[in-house]
């Protein structure tokens, strides 16, 4: 038979997204199953990923899951097979899947998602009506604690691998939420779920799982750094024989020009003249002038990891060199307000849309000349792959996934026609200047500009090669422990 993976998720595409990590769950068990690799993927059950179920079996019940009363639902949704935690006492709340809705973590996170990984560690141990799988993949703080309750129960000899999506949210809280975990005495200490005097959920994960990987090669090498290893890199570096750089792939399907009908017009590398309907959709939702001038987009979380205070900072400069800017996005509140008074400031030149908005963000992919992504670190990063899908030119800092994926456009990379995008470095404000400034004279040469365009919209960032990696590394993890 062929392998069964179980999947541990906190948000999964379609069903509850707030960022890269539900893309990715989302579209890897597809791109497994092309490699004889069948997955089912655990997430909690929200109210958001409830109501869009359809037909449901229950499949296992708990009358005290951490004291309260929870169902394990199986339901299919498109091709993805899904186990929910129907637990309406930790999932059964109004705002985020982290938080309320003035963004505010839930102070019991540290109970819902031990939840969540407790019946990670169940379905390892005792399977679900007959399915059983041969590994599990937990994907980032939220889901780690699966790998730490296999460790310390009878499914330690499962083979689980943890996946990093980003090591700056790590699930720290205090010592005392050991008590309410059920791990045995043994699980604490420095081998375990302790970190520095409190409890790390990431950092219990990546000690007890037999692989961990992160979404890009780069990244995987930076995160041994003490700069980049938010105080995991003594760890990691202790276990760099098991850490993997697998870079992300993107959904083709959900993501195609040629075929996306949240677009104005669809278009295709050989007739990018398409493009313009979207560009003027653009221009009238962001209330932009109709002109010629570079329409640069972002669509991001509005964070300091994304560098969007340097963008904040370079508005000024970005539109007296003669571009245009459209901001998608929603995060740390101050940013939220430098981008709108951005707005008003500069009326016709910047519009910026507070929120979360995913049909838009296809719309602006499709009508934006260039995406700008000035990450202070950047774990792969997808919002550029999308970018070089659309022929909407990334510009990013040099880091991370960013740095495997863009090819700056040097004279050699031109002359080659291999340049896909403008790369600056370090992230500070003078590269971004330059950035922007180079991009902007790129753009006035129109045929260098669309080769660049076709140059991306040719490369395959499919997850065809990065699935083949997943698999290779689940079957040696499976082969092992046979
Ligand atoms: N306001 C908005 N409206 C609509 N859509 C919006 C939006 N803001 C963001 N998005 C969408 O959310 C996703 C963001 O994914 P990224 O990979 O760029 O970053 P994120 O930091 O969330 O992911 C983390 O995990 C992923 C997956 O591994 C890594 O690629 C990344 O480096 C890491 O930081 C994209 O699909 C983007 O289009």
């Amino acid at each position: 038979m062929a392998m069964q993976v179980l999947s541990v998720a906190s948000e999964i595409y379609p069903l509850i997204k707030t960022g890269g990590l539900a893309d990715v769950a989302g579209a890897l068990p597809g791109a497994l199953a092309e490699h004889g690799i069948g997955v089912r993927t655990l997430v909690p059950g929200y109210p958001s990923v409830l109501s869009k179920l359809g037909k449901t079996k229950t499949v296992r019940r708990y009358e005290a899951l951490f004291g309260a009363s929870a169902a394990l639902l199986a339901a299919k949704v498109g091709e993805l097979d899904l186990l929910v935690l129907d637990a309406p006492d930790f999932f059964k709340r109004e705002g985020g899947p982290y938080g309320d809705l003035s963004g505010t973590d839930w102070s019991d996170n540290w109970r819902r998602f031990a939840a969540l990984s407790r019946v990670g560690a169940d379905i390892a141990e005792d399977g679900v009506k007959g399915w059983r799988p041969d590994l599990v993949h937990a994907h980032d703080w939220q889901a780690a604690m699966t790998a730490a309750y296999m460790r310390f129960g009878p499914a330690h000899r499962v083979p689980k691998v943890v996946t990093i999506h980003n090591l700056a949210f790590q699930g720290r809280f205090g010592a005392d939420v050991f008590a309410g975990l059920g791990l045995p005495p043994e699980a604490w200490g420095m081998d375990g779920v302790e970190y520095y005097g409190g409890i790390g959920y990431l950092k219990a994960g990546l000690v007890s799982a037999d692989a961990i990987t992160t979404v890009s090669p780069t990244y995987a090498d930076e995160i041994r750094s003490p700069t980049q290893g938010m105080g995991l890199d003594g760890l990691i570096n202790g276990r760099a024989d098991r850490l993997h750089g697998i870079l992300n792939g993107i959904d083709t399907a959900i993501w195609d020009p040629a075929a996306d009908e949240l677009i104005a017009r669809r278009y295709t590398s050989r007739a990018l003249g398409g493009r313009a309907a979207n560009r003027r959709a653009l221009e009238k939702h962001f209330r932009l002038d109709r002109d010629d001038a570079p329409i640069f987009i972002i669509v991001s979380r509005l964070t300091w990891q994304k560098g969007m205070d340097l963008v904040a900072d370079a508005i000024d400069h970005l539109v007296g060199l003669g571009g245009k800017l459209a901001v998608l996005g929603a995060g740390d509140h101050p940013l939220e307000g430098a981008f709108l008074s951005a707005a008003e400031r500069h009326r016709g030149r910047v519009g910026a849309h507070i929120g979360y908005d995913e049909p838009l963000s296809h719309l602006m992919q499709a009508g934006g000349d260039a995406i700008l992504i000035p990450s202070r670190f950047e774990p792969c990063g997808l919002t550029q792959l999308y970018g070089l899908r659309y022929g909407c030119v990334p510009v990013v800092a040099r880091v991370g996934g960013l740095a495997d994926t863009v090819i700056d456009a040097n004279e050699a990379a031109v002359g080659a026609g291999v340049a896909t995008g403008v790369v600056f470095a370090p992230s500070d404000p003078l590269a971004l200047h330059g950035g922007i400034a180079r991009t902007i004279r790129l753009h006035g040469d129109k045929a260098g500009w669309q080769a660049m365009q076709r140059a991306g919209m040719r490369s395959d960032f499919s997850w065809t090669h990065s699935a083949a990696q997943y698999a290779g590394l689940f079957r040696s993890l499976v082969q092992g422990a046979a």
